[in-house]
């Protein structure tokens, strides 16, 4: 008979109490915001290092401007200050004392007596050299700085201004362009710079890692008789802008434009020489853009000051949003365009919602498609499998090739003139091919080949565009090197590729550039339709 009571000893009771389960553990499963995301892998949007953070910012606002102004037919004027902060100003900027060290072997750059007087002795004997030499009127090499430092040492601060005439910004919207991962008004299908709703945010995100500091945005419209101003930060971990600042301020002298600043860890030192030389190339590509760049410092000497001149008033057609081409959409996209669409009917959904497809050639589809398929029936009622089979039948069917009228190349007379009044040329070739397709997005090449000039190295010298950005970084895996190095036979054009100077200049444009990563560095040449087109331009 079961007493109900226990029968269990002691013993056993405490056993039995070792195995209750434990409390469940919390759960491993853990979510990351797109911010918190880019935070950690800056890397792939082209935020390496210090230096790099700082040529990248420049770069992502300069071509920011360029959108915006080209955005409203307006010739480019932008201008790009860095100024270098100093410790104790930066301190001061962000309501930090300044400290003198105390425990100075603390530090990273400490140096022992004996290794200071070793380095100032080394030091005292190179520039005596270097006065023997100057002294018999020889040339003499820079003496270069000691390495005795280790370590990261001090960091360099830059506050980054770049401004331009170009569209206004809603007020409204201003926090979330800025404040937002992943927002953006490029992710059309139209020819931009631009295309991820990235990259300011990779500046603010950058400023934050480094400095703490704010963005601060001013952007007015023609005529408007206020500014927007607006200073924000971003919560990472929540991908939401935070707010300081949103306010509407006169606009006294009727400007139009927008400027924006950051203040951001960097290295000028490092990364000067490819900063000038972006501003260089971008000059070379946008002749209808007038820049003026400016590096300032407490070091009068260090200051740069450059213009670049507009040097023609014709500027490339505004580049046209365009719909899909049925071949180069994916099941996800058919899905999306069938939620977003206006149209009622499968018929009028094919025939307006993407491009080449006429209303008899919509009929045609939907006889193919089969018996569960009729122009009328609605088309916000098709099935999963209904869907696949409009998709099977994209992926299938002939269409025509998109064509290039959407898209706004550099013009070949553009591309001329920038490269000749650049790099004071003595010749150069310019080619520019007719409108090709890859994945359903058009494309199109336009390519320069000089020879000589004064600022040009012996050998192949390549300069690559695409969409009017310069892309400055992994040349090796690039497809215009690639192809300029090994499938172009320099000789049968009496051009020595190892001993002439030969500047290969390679532009694409396209819907859909497709680069490799988020950092837009180069394209890869895994695409055989570009490889081929670059190649044939190139020619
Ligand atoms: N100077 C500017 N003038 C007008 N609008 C701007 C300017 N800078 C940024 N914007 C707006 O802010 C949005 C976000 O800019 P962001 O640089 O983050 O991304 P994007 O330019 O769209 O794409 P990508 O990341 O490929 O550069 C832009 O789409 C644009 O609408």
């Amino acid at each position: 008979m079961d007493t109900g009571g226990s029968s269990e000893s002691p013993a056993e009771l405490k056993k039995a109490k070792s195995k209750t389960p434990r409390k469940p553990k919390e759960s491993i499963l853990k979510q990351k915001s797109p911010a918190e995301f880019f935070a950690e892998n800056k890397n792939i949007a082209g935020f390496d290092n210090p230096g790099k953070c700082l040529y990248t910012t420049v770069r992502e606002f300069v071509e920011n401007s360029l959108d915006s102004a080209e955005s409203v037919s307006e010739l480019p004027v932008v201008e790009v200050t860095i100024e270098e902060i100093g410790k104790r100003q930066f301190n001061s900027m962000i309501g930090l004392v300044d400290r003198e060290r105390v425990d100075a072997a603390l530090y990273d750059d400490y140096e022992t007596d004996k290794a200071r007087e070793r380095r100032l002795a080394k030091e005292a004997r190179a520039q005596e050299i270097q006065a023997k030499y100057a002294s018999l009127g020889k040339k003499v090499k820079e003496a270069t700085a000691s390495k005795g430092i280790k370590g990261r040492g001090e960091a360099s601060f830059y506050r980054v201004t770049c401004k331009d005439n170009g569209k206004e910004m809603p007020h409204d919207d201003i926090p979330n362009m800025f404040g937002r991962v992943l927002s953006g008004t490029k992710y059309g299908l139209k020819q931009t710079r631009g295309k991820f709703g990235l990259s300011a945010k990779m500046a603010l995100i950058w400023s934050k890692m480094s400095t703490g500091l704010p963005i601060e945005i001013s952007s007015a419209m023609k005529g408007q008789n206020y500014v927007s101003f607006c200073r924000l930060d971003i919560d990472i971990h929540r991908n939401i802008p935070h707010v300081y600042s949103h306010e509407k301020r006169k606009n006294k002298d009727r400007w139009r434009g927008a400027e924006i600043q950051v203040v951001i860890e960097g290295n000028w030192t490092t990364y000067r020489s490819k900063i000038l030389h972006y501003m260089r190339q971008m000059a070379v590509i946008t002749p209808y853009a007038q820049f003026l760049f400016k590096f300032l410092s407490d070091a009068p000497d260090k200051n740069v000051t450059i213009r670049f001149a507009r040097r023609t008033d014709v500027m490339p057609p505004v580049p046209l949003e365009m719909k899909h081409h049925p071949s180069s959409v994916d099941l996800l996209l058919i899905k999306r365009l069938i939620t977003e669409t206006t149209k009622l009917n499968l018929l009028q959904f094919l025939q307006h919602e993407f491009v080449n497809i006429s209303r008899s050639y919509a009929e045609r589809l939907i006889g193919e498609m089969g018996p569960d398929f009729n122009p009328k029936m609605a088309v916000k009622s098709l099935t999963s499998q209904q869907i696949v089979r409009v998709h099977q039948l994209f992926r299938q069917a002939k269409f025509d090739d998109p064509s290039g009228d959407c898209l706004s190349p550099a013009g070949e007379y553009n591309l001329r003139l920038g490269i000749i009044k650049e790099l004071h040329l003595d010749m150069v070739a310019t080619y520019s091919g007719s409108a090709q397709v890859f994945e359903g997005h058009p494309f199109i090449v336009k390519a320069g080949v000089s020879v000589g000039g004064k600022d040009v190295k012996q050998g192949l010298n390549i300069f690559r565009f695409a969409n009017r950005i310069l892309l400055l970084f992994e040349q090796g895996s690039d497809v215009v090197t690639r192809t300029a190095l090994k499938r172009i036979n320099w000789s049968s054009y009496k051009i020595n590729q190892m001993q002439d100077k030969i500047g290969v200049f390679v532009s694409i444009v396209s819907t859909k550039i497709p680069f490799k990563g988020t950092g837009k560095e180069y394209i890869g040449d895994d695409i055989s339709e570009i490889a081929a087109a670059v190649k044939s331009a190139i020619q």
